[in-house]
């Protein structure tokens, strides 16, 4: 498989025209049998030394008797079969103004040229006969850098932009794009645009072409067997001539076209030289003319590029640009592409994260050189029709398919090319049963399945190696400091510093064992309790409270008794809240109604606020539970920022306690009886409680007694 193909050349010499003289200063040599020379060429004297003749070998040569036949079959057809291989193939005819070039392409009804023999070739082509194929044609001229759509009407007919897609090939925008039925159909669309194209008569030339012409066909080719659709085409170009304005007489009007003219074909010439040295940058953006063919030179198409010549002395110089030009374009190489589209179903939708398969590019083998001659022509072609192996297309589906396929697809009779013609992307599934689908499906959903799970697993054994690494790797460094630092010293000998290290060690031992321990809980809250700051322990504690009172309220104890513990939690160190618990679990257990207290008013509130700074009472607090609980942190925070210990309200306020308070013990004491002594009638505990209040000489109180209800104990300030 060539990945390289270069551009062919042809060079063809017109008859001489009955006004002209042929000084017979361009000869075409063919190789002569029992000769070495392999090659045709063509010899031209150089006019300003007539001994010194110049020769050109090229592949193809046609002298003045050759037919349009002879260079169709000998370098034309063979082309066709890439186009229906899904190959972009680009003919372009080159030479000075009257060398013959129209005449090449288009020729005549009586002696048609390339154009409606490649089309009558593509209509009975055998592809057509084993695949379902479809043919279009659209059809452009390049007026003075101008683009024109020649399939609508010129009165009407605006400028066309030329755009570059996504990856990178060129194209017309909204050119028309007609589907082709028959030879008929393409002969009437050919005879009618024709009539628009930009012609115009010069000393040279009756009906000179005054823009480049440039007619494609494209050849769609369905094969089910292969999932796949192919899109070739075929660029025919018929560019105008350079013009010597000595010699063509043109007026103002036409030598604005003639600069144009000359302008683009100076800048393909800059193309083809660029192309030649390897250039970084090749000037394709400098005339229209050069952005269009850039795929046919140095890009993804077959090239062939038919020189024509003219004959006569006037000539002479224009035939050795032609040939200059000729001889730098066939070292251009282009990388033929393989345009197709895979018409499989998409993969499902949860298969959307998979990776789909880089495009690669297919390059396709160029047919062999053809052995011109202007005689008889031997003919060599290899067949580029589909291989039947998948293959992807380099430049992506259909956006691979340009530079000048067009969006915009209308007829002369109005008909649409079906939708998924017309963008090139619709899917076409062919041959594949519900079931067949299905099958395929599954497959895939296995083999993603199988592909997830083995990632999975050396996800993991990855994990695990570089978990065991880690460890490794600590109980070594261990192993390398401690054992060493201690094994320098004289046993039994601490310094203080490594003492200290030791009592560190110790406490951080101990502290780690603690955590653990919170940890086994697996007590979230416990964990969040830590974490959280005094003062939004406070508040969390607070909010709890809030909502296990509303609970209890409600009567919904056991809700109420979870919330309870929950409060405790961040604030463990509260006294009434840990009775309030005490209270409820009884009651619970007992299946027994409880009423919280009911809120404190304002006044005692306020009152209780002056007071409770002052408070050594370590229930120090006249409202009800649920709020005592919060205040009596405040409490212990304040203490703990004079005293900076860690210890809990019960013990602070009992420091704090004055000695005339008889029998009085910390209420964490009580509290903790209490929990022990679980079976404790609730009198009994309510007595308690009261005897505490009784006692407390500088707070106003109230409690309720569980199973009483709301019966205030007595506000003893
Ligand atoms: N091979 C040929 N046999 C007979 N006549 C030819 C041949 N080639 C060209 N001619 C005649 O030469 C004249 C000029 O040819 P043509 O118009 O094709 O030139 P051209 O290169 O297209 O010129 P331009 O660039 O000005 O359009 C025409 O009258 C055409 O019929």
């Amino acid at each position: 498989m060539a990945s390289n193909y270069k551009v062919k050349i042809a060079a063809r010499l017109r008859p001489r025209l009955e006004w002209e003289q042929d000084d017979g200063s361009v000869q075409i040599n063919h190789p002569s049998e029992g000769t070495s020379a392999s090659t045709s060429y063509l010899a031209v004297t150089n006019p300003r030394d007539t001994s010194q003749v110049f020769k050109f070998p090229f592949s193809s040569c046609y002298d003045q008797s050759s037919t349009q036949e002879q260079i169709f079959r000998n370098d034309v057809e063979p082309m066709l079969d890439n186009v229906y291989s899904g190959v972009t193939v680009t003919i372009f005819a080159y030479g000075v103004t009257s060398s013959g070039k129209t005449h090449t392409m288009q020729g005549t009804k009586t002696d048609p040229g390339v154009i409606p023999r490649v089309v009558e070739a593509m209509f009975d082509h055998p592809a057509r006969k084993k695949f379902q194929t479809r043919l279009a044609v659209s059809y452009m001229e390049i007026y003075k850098d101008e683009v024109y759509d020649l399939l609508v009407n010129r009165e009407t007919a605006p400028k066309l932009p030329v755009r570059e897609n996504d990856v990178g090939k060129v194209f017309v925008a909204n050119l028309t794009r007609e589907p082709l039925e028959s030879v008929a159909d393409f002969e009437a669309m050919y005879s009618r645009s024709n009539k628009q194209r930009s012609v115009g008569a010069t000393n040279l030339n009756r009906a000179s072409s005054r823009s480049h012409a440039i007619l494609t066909i494209e050849a769609t080719v369905v094969d089910p067997a292969a999932n796949k659709i192919l899109s070739g085409k075929i660029n025919l170009v018929d560019l105008a001539g350079s013009e010597n304005n000595k010699l063509t007489g043109n007026d103002q009007s036409r030598m604005a076209e003639s600069a144009a003219i000359n302008k683009s074909l100076s800048v393909l010439g800059q193309v083809v030289h660029a192309l030649n040295q390897g250039a970084p940058r090749i000037p394709y953006r400098n005339s229209k003319l050069t952005r269009i063919l850039q795929d046919a030179l140095g890009g993804s198409s077959i090239g062939l590029l038919i020189c024509n010549i003219a004959p006569g002395i006037k000539f002479r110089q224009d035939t050795l640009n032609t040939l200059n030009f000729a001889v730098r374009t066939k070292n251009i190489e282009n990388k033929p592409v393989v345009n197709e589209r895979d018409t499989r179903p998409p993969p499902k939708s949860h298969f959307a994260a998979m990776p789909p398969p880089a495009p690669k590019p297919t390059f396709v083998a160029p047919p062999p050189p053809s052995q011109a001659t202007s005689g008889a022509l031997p003919r060599s072609r290899t067949s580029l029709l589909p291989s039947r192996q998948p293959r992807a297309s380099a430049i992506g589906g259909a956006s691979g398919f340009q530079p000048f396929a067009l969006p915009k697809y209308k007829s002369r009779t109005g008909r649409q090319m079906p939708e998924e013609e017309s963008n090139q992307s619709g899917n076409l599934a062919i041959g594949l049963s519900e079931k067949e689908i299905d099958e395929r499906i599954s497959k895939a959903v296995e083999a993603e399945v199988a592909r997830r799970l083995e990632a999975r697993e050396r996800e993991r054994q990855e994990e695990d190696r570089r978990l065991k690494e880690q460890e490794a790797e600590t109980n070594r460094q261990q192993k390398q400091k401690s054992p060493r630092k201690e094994a320098n010293l004289p046993p039994g000998v601490l310094t203080p510093l490594l003492k200290r290290h030791r009592d560190l060690d110790d406490e951080l031992k101990s502290r780690l064992q603690e955590l653990e321990k919170k940890f086994e809980r697996g007590n979230k809250e416990t964990q969040l309790a830590d974490v959280l700051s005094p003062v939004s322990k406070k508040k969390t504690g607070r909010a709890y409270v809030a909502l296990a009172r509303a609970h209890s309220e409600k009567g919904d104890l056991q809700v109420a008794l979870e919330l309870y513990r929950k409060a405790e939690t961040y604030v463990p160190d509260n006294v009434k809240l840990k009775e309030r618990i005490i209270e409820i679990e009884w009651a619970v257990k007992n299946n027994k109604p409880f009423m919280p207290s009911p809120k404190r008013s304002k006044r005692s509130k306020k009152n209780k606020g002056s007071s409770l700074a002052s408070s050594s009472n370590e229930n120090g607090d006249g409202m009800d539970v649920d709020e005592a609980c919060v205040k009596g942190s405040k409490a212990v925070d304040h203490f703990e920022s004079q005293s900076g210990g860690v210890f809990g309200l019960e013990l602070t306020n009992a420091a704090a306690l004055p000695m005339s308070v008889k029998g009085k013990r910390p209420l964490a004491d009580v509290a903790e009886e209490d929990e022990v002594e679980e079976e404790l009638t609730l009198p009994k505990r309510q007595k308690k409680a009261k005897a505490l209040i009784v006692d407390d000489e500088n707070d106003d109180w109230m409690i309720l007694a569980p199973q009483t209800g709301r019966s205030p104990v007595k506000n003893v300030a």
